[in-house]
């Protein structure tokens, strides 16, 4: 576990934060705009010296404000990927890499130029100099610049909101292949919970300088007491299996513990784990399996919570199928005439979900 705490106020705005994280895997912490997390993670990197602070990763302390200790970032082995990779311009990318690897300390994760070269897929852009590459190339660039240099935690900062979506699209599957092979552990910021729900193991939701919850992926973002659950891109996110391909209507069933569901085919081959994303605002519920439905896919759950929605006509309803919890956005009206209540049995009709691809 590396533990990290905190307490910086400045001016209006107090950073707050006390916090444990898994020492793998991807921990990804999501909030609004000016909520601190980018401050968080130039405090866990040393960039910025909060006045307040214990901060311990891989068992080294790298800050205790009360025993008057404080490591400079570039002792600290935590490789720091900017939201606009900031490389090298007068060195190509090979020098730019080499950079990092002659600055790289003893004991970090032991990824080489080499591999990290391949676990990016930048071999054909060694000769290039920044200025050659596309927004999409800097950035993988710029994740491998930091892990050639070792690091025992890995910080993305919003990596991918200075590129449009089709390079989004790019780097996402590389940066689910570094979570698969390695064993660094990341923090990953972001505002969009899309990302959050395609990369994470661990969800942290911040909100005015606080962590408002921290905990397992799917189950932080099913609760309802939280101001995510509010949020347009509400869902939860499924966990399971490719089971078939239907080649004919180009469809694809997904396995998950709960149940199957129809989803359009990405091209991944049966037993492919994957996950999916089921936005609060695609799921109705029945209290009879509908007939006659252009619906494809029709769940049968119960229901845990109602609470409130984003808006006094709406309101949101936490469902449980299976080992699996699922989330409807409804309007108020409609759970009035359907009497919903903890314990009521329901048909949750999916009207759209996707691979979080
Ligand atoms: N140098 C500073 N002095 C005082 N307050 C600051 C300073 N820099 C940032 N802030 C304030 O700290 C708060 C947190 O900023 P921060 O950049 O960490 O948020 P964020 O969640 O990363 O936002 P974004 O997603 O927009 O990047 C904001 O309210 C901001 O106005």
């Amino acid at each position: 576990m590396n533990a990290i705490r905190v307490h910086w106020p400045r001016g209006l705005f107090v950073l707050d934060v006390s916090l444990e994280l898994p020492d793998n895997g991807v921990t990804a912490i999501l909030g609004p705009s000016g909520c601190g997390k980018t401050t968080l993670l130039r405090c866990i990197a040393g960039l910025e010296q909060a006045p307040e602070a214990a901060i311990e990763v891989g068992g080294e302390c790298w800050q205790h404000t009360a025993r008057g200790e404080f490591v400079p970032p570039w002792q600290r082995g935590a490789g720091y990927v900017f939201q606009e990779a900031s490389l090298f311009d007068h060195l190509d990318v090979r020098g730019n890499l080499q950079y990092a690897e002659r600055r790289a300390r003893n004991g970090g994760a032991g990824v080489s130029v080499a591999q990290a070269t391949e676990l990016l897929g930048i071999g054909t852009l060694l000769g290039r100099r920044p200025f050659e590459l596309s927004g999409g190339e800097r950035q993988r660039v710029a994740i491998a610049r930091a892990l050639a240099a070792r690091p025992r935690l890995l910080l993305l900062d919003e990596p991918l909101a200075a590129v449009d979506v089709s390079h989004r699209r790019e780097i996402l599957p590389w940066l689910e292949t570094l979570r698969d092979e390695l064993r660094i552990p990341m923090l990953y910021v972001t505002h969009a919970a899309d990302e959050a729900a395609r990369l994470a193991s661990t969800l942290v939701l911040m909100r005015g300088g606080r962590v408002e919850a921290a905990g397992p992926l799917a189950a932080t973002m099913a609760r309802l007491d939280l101001a995510a659950a509010k949020m347009d891109d509400a869902g939860a996110v499924l966990e399971g299996r490719i089971e078939a391909r239907d080649t004919r209507w180009h469809l694809t069933k997904f396995g998950f513990a709960g149940g199957a569901l129809w989803l359009a085919d990405r091209g991944h081959e049966p037993g492919t784990a994957v996950r999916v994303h089921v936005l609060a605002r695609d799921v109705s519920l029945a209290l009879a399996p509908p007939e006659n439905s252009s619906i494809q896919n029709v769940l049968p759950c119960t229901v845990r919570e109602v609470a409130p929605g984003p808006h006094p006509s709406q309101a949101i309803v936490r469902l449980q199928c299976g080992e699996t919890a699922l989330l409807a956005r409804i309007t108020a009206r409609a759970a009035d005439a359907l009497a919903l209540r903890e314990g009521a049995h329901v048909w949750a009709q999916v009207k759209s979900a996707a691979l979080v691809d």
